[in-house]
């Protein structure tokens, strides 16, 4: 599941949320992840969620997206492996109050920010501190994030410096990219693509505990790596 958020919010891998917690998903496909785009804003909103989700589906930018709520679904191959992404785009005023539920049901999380708008990026560590409490809440290990300043074709209006965000994501563990949903398909690809493998990573770090025999196994690494060093 992927989440926006006024940042954007993309989320991947989702453990499997009880009925209740999860909204409608398009697809039908029962392991495809889902994708949410809510948007809790504090600045006047419209940082570009809508533009980069339809850019990543249909490669195009149209100039003006609706705010109806919607669930889109896409699949990616991922290392041999059908996966579809259920990406929630749900326009700011529906996201109040429902940050729990949302949180709870995506697997990974697109922050988006416009780098235009100051209080759309100082928004962005409010929320990786409410994502990151909710999940720790809910026992799960490390969350996917990543974080997105869009409208880099505007930098002559620029009020956060690229710097700004690269800090931001180095110091709370998050994958940063700038972008421009306007000018550049390739660029919310990688976006994408990149919260995918970090979704890939943190499931594979949460893997089941080893048992004996893995026990007995790395036990024998070691010690043979150690014989190695010794040589
Ligand atoms: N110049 C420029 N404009 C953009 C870009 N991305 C989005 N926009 C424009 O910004 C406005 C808002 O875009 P949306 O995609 O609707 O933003 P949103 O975050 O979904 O907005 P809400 O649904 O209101 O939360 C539209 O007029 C878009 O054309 C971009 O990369 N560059």
């Amino acid at each position: 599941m992927v989440y926006l958020i006024e940042s954007v919010v993309v989320d991947v891998c989702s453990p499997t949320p009880t009925p209740s917690a999860r909204p409608p998903i398009i697809s039908a496909d029962p392991a495809a992840t889902a994708v949410q785009f809510p948007a809790p804003k504090v600045s006047d909103g419209s940082v570009g969620k809508s533009a980069l989700t339809v850019r990543l589906l249909t490669r195009r930018f149209i100039g003006e997206y609706g705010d109806i709520e919607s669930i889109y679904s896409r699949s990616f191959m991922v290392d041999g492996r059908e996966i579809t992404l259920n990406i929630w785009d749900s326009p700011y005023s529906e996201v109040r109050g429902h940050e729990f539920k949302r949180v709870q049901w995506a697997d990974g999380f697109v922050l988006v920010y416009s780098i235009c708008d100051r209080a759309s990026f100082n928004s962005v560590s409010r929320l990786i501190q409410t994502i990151k409490s909710i999940k720790d809440y809910l026992n799960v290990g490390k969350v996917p994030i990543v974080i997105v300043g869009n409208k880099r074709d505007l930098h002559h209006r620029r009020t956060v410096q690229s710097e700004e965000g690269r800090l931001l994501a180095l110091t709370t563990d998050c994958h940063f990219y700038e972008v421009s949903a306007a000018e550049n398909y390739h660029s919310v690809l990688m976006v994408f693509h990149g919260l995918v493998d970090r979704m890939k990573d943190s499931k594979s770090a949460t893997k089941r505990p080893l048992g004996f025999k893995g026990i007995v196994k790395s036990m024998s690494a070691v010690f043979a790596r150690r014989r190695i060093d010794s040589l």
